[in-house]
């Protein structure tokens, strides 16, 4: 027991590279040493704790007086004052890549480590480092060779390849605190000409956890998808870098504006209205006869359903062309992770999915289960317009739900549920509310005809009309709709059977409401 203590105080004393302490360390640690003392304790009922310490520390003093280290012969007397201090590095090639990038200075020639990259075989050495000058590679001199040629003799390293660098005096510490990020766009370093290294580079998708480990470039981060088993960072371009990529993409498109990929314009909260039950419905963009304004949100789903049932294939066609990665969007969210405090109000939890996959009966299902827990807002009506007539056919009543009746069910202290249209997610995602999004996924057309024998859909022309070849559009525009908005879902559920589904909706808005969750860190800041 003695013996362990003290072991540890010599560990951190190696710790903090006191001469000889290394070498006490391992002596300490030996199993004879341990052994020995044992045999020795159950013999003698002697004061061991005080005996041992003395022995141990003139053994200590005795070990720091010797000297240890290699006999260095003496510094020649003419050695120039502006000498450069050499590092020879030493690295066992496996087959991990390198794990480094590097530059030419165009001027000099001189050949620089760029970047290490986190995690990598240069990173773990800890000898090699951003701005440290190669001068030579396995004894063959790099200085005025083209990057080219300086990687082709890597290439031909076999086993130990030795490195002559000059260190940069001006070592940027690379200790940097990670930060997260969500990735708001698509990313393929393959596809990139301007990433200094293609194979360094990592791909992302939207909705990807980032791990930033290294901000220090201005242009080109390191980073780490989560979760994550690879030790080494990829290089990603930077927010600044990236927007710079989407306004050049935006700028280069031919000229075909499109409502699609326009900002919302009106993002105000309290505009925004949410699912409704009642049975007729509008958004104030349908009045303009354009395919693809009928997508600029305007926040209603279910009242949306006779219209919705004849738009699918219309608005298929006039947006397919229009890629999501057109979006001039924030290219990473910063994100952190979130624990709802017991006394805050429960997250809102938002229900997607295309029109027909089940998003509705899960919501009632769920409500019906556990009412006292669960609840929708109530509908309520909205605006009375006449000209709207011609897409509302209950008596010219637009029915919606205001933000206040989600308030009034989150306040009574219950899980409030809503469903809502993808695109009007954006404006939901709110400091206040805390959006937890479930994107209700569509199974295989397979799957949907064995699930869905009993199931009734509503259409233009019929209320509660069988499914009956629904189901590989029903697909179709569940996958366009993923592909479009993945990037705010939290979780996907694939709604295949149903009891299943509801079972594991139950416990996906458990763990929203009582584990941690990612969120934007803007929504865990305090309102000034
Ligand atoms: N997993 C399932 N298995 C069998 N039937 C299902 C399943 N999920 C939903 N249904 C049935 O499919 C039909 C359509 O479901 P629902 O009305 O909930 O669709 P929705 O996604 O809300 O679409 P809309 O917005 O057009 O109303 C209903 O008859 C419902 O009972």
């Amino acid at each position: 027991e003695v013996l362990s203590s003290v072991v540890e105080d010599v560990g951190h004393a190696v710790n903090r590279n006191i001469t000889g302490a290394q070498i006490l360390h391992e002596l300490l640690s030996a199993p004879w040493l341990r052994a020995l003392l044992k045999v020795r304790a159950g013999s003698a009922g002697v004061n061991w704790n005080r005996h041992l310490s003395t022995a141990l520390l003139s053994s200590h003093d005795s070990v720091a007086q010797s000297d240890y280290g290699p006999v260095l012969p003496p510094l020649p007397d003419e050695l120039p004052e502006d000498e450069e201090a050499m590092r020879i590095v030493c690295l066992v090639k496996n087959n991990q890549p390198l794990g480094a990038t590097i530059r030419r200075d165009e001027e000099t020639g001189d050949i620089y480590i760029a970047r290490v990259i986190h995690g990598g075989l240069a990173d773990r050495s800890g000898l090699l480092h951003p701005g440290d000058m190669l001068v030579e590679v396995n004894g063959n001199p790099v200085g005025g060779l083209e990057p080219e040629q300086v990687i082709q003799i890597l290439i031909n390293s076999q086993g130990t390849i030795l490195f002559k660098v000059i260190p940069n005096p001006a070592q940027i510490s690379s200790g940097q605190t990670p930060v997260y990020m969500k990735a708001m766009v698509d990313y393929c370093p393959q596809q990139d000409p301007s990433i200094p290294c293609p194979d360094a580079g990592m791909a992302f998708s939207r909705g990807d956890l980032l791990e930033v480990v290294d901000q220090s470039d201005g242009q080109w981060w390191q980073a780490r998808k989560l979760p994550c088993t690879a030790s080494c960072a990829g290089l990603i371009p930077s927010a600044s870098m990236l927007k710079s990529k989407q306004r050049e993409q935006w700028w280069c498109q031919p000229l075909h504006i499109h409502t699609c990929i326009r900002p919302c314009e009106d993002s105000s909260l309290s505009s925004v209205m949410l699912y409704s039950t009642g049975p007729v419905f509008l958004s104030q963009h349908v009045t303009v006869q354009n395919n693809c304004s009928l997508l600029v949100p305007a926040g209603f789903r279910r009242s949306f359903r006779l219209w919705r049932r004849t738009s699918y294939r219309r608005r298929r066609q006039s947006c397919t062309s229009c890629s999501p990665n057109t979006t001039l969007s924030t290219p990473y969210e910063e994100v952190a992770l979130y624990q709802r405090p017991p006394q805050e109000n429960h997250r809102l939890i938002i229900l997607v999915g295309a029109s027909g996959v089940g998003v509705n009966e899960l919501r009632k299902r769920l409500i019906k289960l556990n009412p006292s827990t669960f609840q929708g807002p109530v509908p309520r009506v909205l605006i009375v317009n006449k000209s709207f007539r011609n897409f509302g056919e209950y008596k010219g009543h637009l029915y919606g739900t205001s933000t206040d009746a989600v308030d009034d069910v989150l306040k009574r202290g219950r899980v409030c549920i809503i469903d809502a249209e993808a695109h009007s997610i954006q404006q939901l995602r709110t400091r206040k509310l805390k959006p937890y999004v479930i994107f209700i996924k569509a199974p295989s057309p397979e799957s949907l005809r064995q699930t869905r024998r009993d199931a009734r859909v509503i259409t233009n022309f019929a209320i509660n009309r069988a499914f009956t070849d629904d189901f590989m559009e029903l697909e179709d525009v569940s996958r366009l709709i993923e592909a479009k908005y993945k990037q705010f879902f939290d979780t996907v559920l694939v709604n295949e059977d149903l009891q299943d589904s509801c079972i594991q909706l139950c416990s996906i808005i458990q763990q929203a409401q009582d584990e941690p969750q990612w969120i934007p860190v803007s929504w865990t800041r305090t309102e000034e």
